[in-house]
């Protein structure tokens, strides 16, 4: 699949009015207002299911969901390969999961200390197709250290699914995954497992925090 396949969100692209849609209460007044309704989400991912299946056929693969961020996406983006797996009769690709856990970030900055906090035993994906399962890139650090640490495990291959990737103005993208639903604006989005500080990840929507959001929930 060719890297610049995503679709890109633009700088001044018209956002949805948070009363157009079903927020919680809680969350009401701490949102800009919605970058990414969840049923678009939904069916971005339905295609990048479908690259994903139709690239790796039917060799077996282990997919690795990054915690806490990721959940969402693996967890939707897992039911529909497995959708495919049961409507295509001559293929289907055989799948394992595995997750890691991984946290840099505090309020809406990277830390830059990526510290694997827990999940599996990496030394399980060695020979293994791996598809990594990530929310966003957005400084790269993460997805740049994590790729170093399953490279000293020795897999077969390594390949990167994130839903997001964001266009920082302090830096050109440098790192592009193999799979990426959405380039998005240098915004601090939260919701579909995206959080400020672990709040906001039970917001289906992904939205813009507001200012009244940061203060409110900062550390
Ligand atoms: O490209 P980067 O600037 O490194 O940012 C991306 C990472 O930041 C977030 O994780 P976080 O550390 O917030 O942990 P979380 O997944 O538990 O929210 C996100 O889930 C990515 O893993
Ligand atoms: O914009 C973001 N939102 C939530 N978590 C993040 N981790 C890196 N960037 C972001």
């Amino acid at each position: 699949m060719p890297t610049d396949s995503y679709i890109k969100v633009n700088d001044d692209y018209i956002s949805y009015p948070l009363e157009h849609f079903c927020i919680p209460k809680h969350y009401e007044d701490d949102l800009e207002a919605i970058m990414l309704p969840w049923g678009l989400i939904q069916d971005r991912i339905e295609r990048l299911a479908r690259d994903i299946f139709q690239d790796v056929k039917d060799q077996p693969l282990t997919a690795v969901c990054i915690l806490k961020g990721g959940y969402r996406f693996f967890t939707d983006l897992l039911d529909k390969v497995t959708a495919l797996n049961r409507s295509h009769g001559q293929v289907s690709v055989p799948i394992t999961i595995d997750f890691i856990r991984l946290k840099s970030y505090s309020n809406d900055s990277s830390t830059g200390d990526i510290e694997v906090i827990g999940g599996d035993s990496l030394s399980s994906l060695k020979g293994r197709n791996v598809l990594v399962v990530e929310d966003i890139i957005d400084t790269g650090r993460t997805m740049t250290s994590l790729l170093a640490l399953l490279q000293k495990h020795n897999p077969a291959s390594v390949r990167v699914a994130s839903l997001l990737i964001k266009r920082r103005s302090d830096q050109p993208i440098r790192y592009r995954p193999d799979y990426c639903g959405f380039e998005i604006p240098d915004r601090f989005v939260v919701g579909y497992a995206l959080d400020y500080n672990e709040y906001f990840r039970d917001l289906n929507h992904i939205c813009v925090i507001n200012d009244n959001g940061k203060e409110k929930y900062k550390q």
